[in-house]
């Protein structure tokens, strides 16, 4: 499986965590500004609020705007993936369940070795945006890749390419993905062509569209005779084919000469209409105009087909028709049911005079008749400018609505073609304003202004501009407030009164939206506010208040809110957001009051889908002065080992794989600085933000630093405490801050989450960044998604200090001392101090050390070690702590039988070693794995429970008490 990006989740702190030491001043000479890893373009491709000449309807298409989000699906990186040399016809597909989002994407490809062959692949995701694809065969349920090939019957229609058509989903899309039964329609082609003899066509019919074959002479004159078929899946990567009507196993055959899709039959997309009523949208080409033509069929069972005949053609004949960007038809159509009024929706290739293609859409009442083109002259997603990767034509639409509070969004999905033929999917999303702002009458006066503005600022929302917007929307309001007043209660036409004060509860909505995004929450509420003084049942203003005091952490008044919303008539449509959110709202709130959090279920379902929610929580804990230096956390009550002691969101994350030697180097040098400035960013937009992140150590003075009421990390408290300057720290304050407080997540992350070895993130936790170094850590960290939960590695008494590692501490004392250099400190923790004592007075351990330099044997090292400690009194748990620091050597030996064979019985077991180890440094993966595999070696397997308990106790202290199923953490460990 190749990941094409990394999105980590869960991320545990361990010996290879350290926190980062900043190469922040080399950074100033980086000039290249990083677009992140995804290659977002975020261009206007249309921009339109005309009504269509066409329709006059009032259709909630009739004013569509587009934004291009960019490529998402480039070609197949390696040579020999399947999908290397050309890819499209995207099929997409959006799973929900109560804990996950599943994508899945099918898609035609074909591969440099055979690119005249096309084969469907599937790749998955869990957001739609960044895709998991495969270079090879699938060969499990789970995998990614190479779906379906070429039919190997001769007789078949599909023996030398297959397309993608529609994937229809045969029980419920709220299950989860694979355990549907999907039925996929596609095109098969044969090497058979037909002779294509429209005169006044000048370009290629592309039946397929080859854009590797750039000789477009190969595809002038002749076409494929491609053919509808049909598969069906259990999980969407293992098809069998059902054999149609037609002897060559299509559904149906071609029409007849004089029929309009006489030449082939391409890109069938099936609608399930209700009961015994699927509706087939396909296209062709038909000669007689010379255009490409959209036609339909109808079935009771999905496999017996009767043609109903043309849908929708070019524009040829009429009279104004030249120019458009459909002129010469439609193609590969994609219909789709409105959710809002159940109406059909069509996006389709169109195909203008020259043979370039853009999309438009369409729409009809019953998805049969009277189709109406939304915009006239032109396409709703058109090439990209210059020399962006579509620059040389989009098609092959595929249409998602989106369930959800936004305005009326839609995802299309295309394939875009670039120079040299360059195949891609990218997507860009539609917004269709639901409640748009009708103009009636006044053409040149504030009602014109007003409409320019509020277009302007949708599509800024939509580009996701937060400031710009607002800026725009602010304008907006103040014009409409103005408006309003003068003509309040006077007005002729009380309507168009009521409209204004819609519009104006609409638009104090998403400007909150807006806000919210920038987490400006108290202004965000102002505005909600405002707009429920309008409309005290604004559907969407109540869901965006409710995610407003979300992000505020006040999760019952976010409960109240939902609920009202629920009471809304439009909430019928949006139901399962709605009680998603209450659902969010409850159990937010139980975990933010007791830090019970469970990680369990995803563990177990193998870290698919979205990282389970997260409350912040504060437990028993205060800040007080340190012994070490400045400020620590402190236990307030006794916290028994596994216990979650805080779980804090991150200010800003930057992450990334990063390559190997120079090329990595740079890659993590831009990555610093892309945290920088989002920390930046964050620390100029939230007051909060800026006054949690300016309490932290700069690392100098820091016995003088003030010491900080625990409630300002409470985002309870904050939002009452929230400030409006929108000022900045100072740029060498702020670079020491996070220079002495960012945290690296690590390579267990990548163990954990499967992920790449070379993955790397770097973080600012604000809470977190409190917790002192000691080498005789009691607490460890876990990353999940963008929290960090700290919890106790061990049990921790009322009054003591919470530390955690900041480096490994299963290390001798002089790299430890290199260590905390880097760090800028020098540890003061009482291991340092009695292993320095004790290396100052003894010669026996200088000579140890010595020997070890020179890479004397393992095995009479710890023998050394052991009785060297009866000589020098160390007793206790302070053997534990000469053990943790020769650790390396325990290591060695315990996983040598040669080494066991001969010292084994001069030395003490491996429990005995992992036990006062761990009794001293809290859990770690390695004092576990050696405790595993330690049992397994004793008894065989684990079937030993007392030693099975005392696992499962490093492993709680390891992962802490959110892993709390004993399958789960034996999952964790391995064991399962
Ligand atoms: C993330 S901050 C920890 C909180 C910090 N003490 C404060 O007052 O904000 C890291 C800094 O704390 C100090 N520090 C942490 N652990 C230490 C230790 N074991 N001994 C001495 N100084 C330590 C160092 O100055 C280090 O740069």
């Amino acid at each position: 499986m190749e990941a094409t990006c990394a999105n980590p989740s869960i991320v545990t702190a361990s010996r290879t965590i350290q926190p980062y030491r900043s190469p922040a001043l080399s950074l100033r000479f980086l000039t290249y500004r990083n677009k992140r890893f995804f290659p977002y373009s975020l261009t206007v491709t249309r921009c339109s609020t005309t009504k269509s000449r066409e329709t006059g309807q009032d259709s909630t298409f009739e004013s569509s705007i587009s934004l291009k989000k960019g490529l998402v699906l480039d070609l197949g990186v390696s040579k020999d993936s399947w999908d290397s040399e050309e890819i499209g016809s995207p099929v997409v597909k959006r799973f929900l369940s109560d804990n996950e989002e599943r994508w899945y994407m099918w898609y035609h490809g074909s591969s440099k070795q055979n690119p005249v062959s096309d084969c469907i692949g599937l790749a998955v995701s869990n957001n739609g945006i960044h895709w998991e694809r495969g270079k090879g065969k699938v060969e499990s349920s789970d995998d990614v890749g190479l779906v379906m090939s070429c039919g190997e019957d001769w007789w078949g229609f599909d023996t030398a390419s297959v397309r993608p058509g529609e994937v229809v989903i045969m029980s419920s899309s709220k299950v989860r993905a694979n355990s549907s039964v999907y039925w996929m329609y596609y095109t098969g082609y044969t090497t058979e062509t037909v002779e294509f003899q429209s005169q006044g066509f000048t370009s290629g019919l592309g039946n397929p569209e080859r854009f590797h074959l750039c000789d477009e002479n190969v595809e002038k004159s002749r076409v494929y005779r491609s053919l509808p078929g049909l598969a069906i899946s259990q999980d969407g990567r293992h098809w069998a084919r059902i054999e149609g009507e037609h002897h060559s196993g299509a559904l149906f055959d071609v029409g007849s000469e004089k029929d309009w899709d006489f030449y082939y039959i391409a890109s069938p997309h099936v609608v399930f209409h209700g009961d015994g009523d699927l509706r087939m949208y396909y296209h062709s080409f038909d000669d007689k105009p010379g255009e490409f033509c959209i036609g339909m069929a109808r079935s009771r069972d999905g496999i017996k087909w009767l043609k109903l005949g043309k849908i929708l053609g070019g524009r040829i004949s009429e009279k104004d028709g030249s120019g458009f960007f459909d002129e010469l038809g439609g193609r590969y159509p994609c219909v789709t049911r409105n959710k809002r009024d159940e109406s059909y929706v069509m996006a389709y290739e169109g195909v203008d005079r020259n043979g370039k293609t853009s999309i438009g859409l369409a729409v009809s009442k019953d998805g049969i008749n009277d189709w109406k083109r939304v915009q006239d002259e032109e396409a709703v997603v058109a090439v990209g400018e210059g020399s962006a990767w579509d620059n040389e034509g989009v098609g092959c639409p595929y249409l998602i609505e989106m369930d959800g509070d936004s305005d009326h969004q839609w995802r299309l999905y295309y394939r875009g073609v670039g120079n040299g033929g360059r195949t891609g999917i990218g997507l860009a999303e539609i917004a269709m304003g639901g409640e748009q702002f009708e103009l009636e009458e006044d053409r040149d006066g504030p009602l014109e202004l007003l409409q320019s503005l509020r277009s302007k600022a949708t599509e800024l929302l939509l580009r996701e501009e937060w400031e710009e917007s607002i800026k725009v929307y602010t304008e907006f309001i103040d014009l409409s407030r103005r408006q309003v007043s003068r003509n309040g209660g006077s007005d002729p036409n009380p309507d168009s009164i009521a409209k204004l004060r819609r519009s104006l509860c609409l638009a104090l909505c998403n400007r909150a939206e807006a806000r919210a995004r920038l987490r400006d929450f108290l202004e965000a509420m102002r505005d909600c506010d405002q707009a429920l003084e309008i409309e005290k049942t604004h559907f969407k203003t109540l869901l965006c208040k409710g995610k407003v005091l979300l992000g505020l952490s006040k999760y019952s008044l976010a409960l109240e809110c939902f609920k009202t919303a629920l009471l809304d008539p439009q909430a019928s449509d949006n139901f399962e957001t709605v009680t998603g959110y209450m659902e969010k709202c409850k159990k937010l709130e139980f975990q933010a009051k007791t830090g019970a959090f469970d990680l369990s279920d995803w563990i177990l379902s193998g870290f698919r889908g979205r990282c389970p929610e997260l409350a912040e929580f504060i437990g028993l804990i205060e800040i007080k002065k340190s012994e070490f230096s400045g400020r620590g956390l402190f236990a307030t009550k006794n916290i028994v080992g596994g216990t979650s002691i805080l779980v804090t969101k991150a200010v800003a994350i930057e992450r990334g794989i990063l390559g190997n030697g120079e090329s990595g180097e740079k890659a993590q040098l831009i990555m610093w600085k892309n945290f920088v400035e989002e920390v930046t960013e964050s620390v100029r937009k939230c007051g909060r933000t800026r006054r949690v992140v300016s309490a932290l150590s700069t690392g100098q003075d820091e016995d003088n630093l003030e010491i900080p009421d625990i409630a300002l990390f409470r985002p309870d408290e904050a939002f009452e405490t929230y400030d409006d300057s929108k000022q900045s720290l100072d740029t060498e304050k702020l670079l020491s801050i996070l220079d002495v407080n960012s945290l690296v997540e690590d390579a267990v992350s990548a163990k954990v989450m499967g992920k790449n070895k070379e993955y790397y993130g770097v973080g600012l936790w604000t809470l977190a960044s409190f917790i002192n170094h000691s080498c005789i850590p009691n607490a460890r960290r876990l990353h999940v998604g963008d929290y960090v939960i700290v919890h106790a590695s061990r049990d921790i008494k009322a009054g003591e200090e919470i530390t955690f590692a900041y480096f490994d501490v299963l290390s001798p004392l002089e790299k430890r001392k290199e260590m905390a250099e880097s760090w800028g400190f020098r540890c003061g923790c009482s291991r340092c101090k009695f292993e320095s004592v004790l290396y100052v007075t003894n010669q026996e351990i200088r000579e140890l050390e010595m020997g070890l330099e020179r890479g004397v044997d393992a095995g009479n090292a710890v023998y050394m070690v052991e009785e060297g400690m009866k000589r020098w009194k160390v007793k206790g748990k302070d053997k534990g702590l000469l053990r943790a620091s020769y650790w390396g050597i325990y290591d060695e030996i315990y996983n040598s039988e040669r080494l066991m064979k001969r010292w084994g019985r001069k030395i003490p077991t491996v429990e005995v070693v992992v036990d006062s180890v761990s009794d001293v440094v809290g859990s770690d993966e390695r004092l576990m794995k050696m405790a595993v595999e330690g049992m397994m070696k004793k008894n065989g397997g684990c079937s030993n429970i007392v030693e099975m308990e005392k696992i499962l106790k490093l492993g709680k202290g390891v992962y802490g008490k959110v892993v709390s199923k004993k399958k789960a953490m034996k999952t964790l460990l391995g064991l399962e």
